[in-house]
């Protein structure tokens, strides 16, 4: 592992979320999750920032290119066939995100004496259209999703990668297919580590349920709405549960 005064070169700068450090930090009073975050921008191009790019290991770079390189693949591929699947044109997804925003990050989780008084990260669901996450080899059980209000782990199946539906598809799908709630919990003796790769519209892109999926019997239940402005209300706001996914509901009047 790097030394940490090579790490801190490429700081995640207060209420951005590329770089080295701890994302979705709002508060001196927020209990803190139990992850060191390295998180970089990959496609397009002007979503990267240069200066977080490390100069070590020498082939990190390369590496990362690689690997983005064959995941926006795999990525493009899932779309084709959840599209097929819905009922949709195979190219649906590709034509309607533009050029695809790509963002990677690996989570590492240290071990903690205590890790019934933290979590790695907290309940979240993922601001992106798909979700690719890679757990390291020998690595503990850290991943949970929540199904049926109960938090069931997910034990890594080795050279296997865990595809998650994130928040754009939930829309788009007016909810038949909902982003996953998940978090990951600290190990007492092992850390862990996840390499995750988030896959989401051109920042341009106005969403909104498909009308596919909207009828009497399944009202529209989010809104039109771009995005950036999306991502930006993600990204500066805690992780909590689904509450992002708010900011593209619909207000139905409270008649109680
Ligand atoms: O480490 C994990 O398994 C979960 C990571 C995650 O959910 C994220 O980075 O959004
Ligand atoms: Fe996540």
């Amino acid at each position: 592992m790097l030394p940490l005064e090579e790490k801190q070169k490429y700081p995640m700068a207060p209420g951005t979320v590329q770089g080295y450090g701890q994302a979705f930090v709002f508060s001196e009073d927020q209990k803190l999750d139990w992850c060191n975050m390295f998180a970089l921008g990959i496609e397009p191009q002007y979503v990267r920032n240069p200066n977080l790019w490390p100069k070590k290991p020498e082939k990190f770079s390369e590496t990362v290119e690689e690997y983005s390189g064959e995941i926006r693949k795999l990525c493009y591929n899932l779309l084709t066939y959840i599209a097929l699947g819905l009922g949709l044109k195979g190219d649906e997804f590709e034509e309607m995100f533009g050029v695809s925003v790509q963002a990677v990050r690996m989570n590492y989780y240290p071990p903690c004496s205590r890790p019934d008084l933290v979590l790695g990260l907290s309940p979240h669901s993922d601001g992106s259209a798909l979700t690719v996450l890679q757990q390291a080899k020998g690595g503990p059980v850290g991943l949970q999703i929540l199904k049926d209000n109960t938090w069931v782990p997910i034990q890594p199946i080795p050279n296997a990668l865990v595809i998650n539906i994130g928040d754009t598809i939930e829309v788009l799908t007016n909810g038949k297919y909902r982003s996953v709630e998940h978090r990951a919990v600290a190990h007492e003796e092992k850390a862990r580590l996840s390499i995750v790769t988030f896959f989401a519209p051109s920042y341009e892109v106005e969403l909104g349920p498909m009308p596919e999926f909207v009828d009497e019997n399944h009202p529209c239940k989010y809104k039109i709405y771009n995005h950036g402005e999306y991502s930006k209300h993600y990204v500066t706001n805690k992780l909590q549960g689904k509450k992002t996914l708010e900011f593209a509901k619909i207000q139905t009047k409270n008649t109680n």
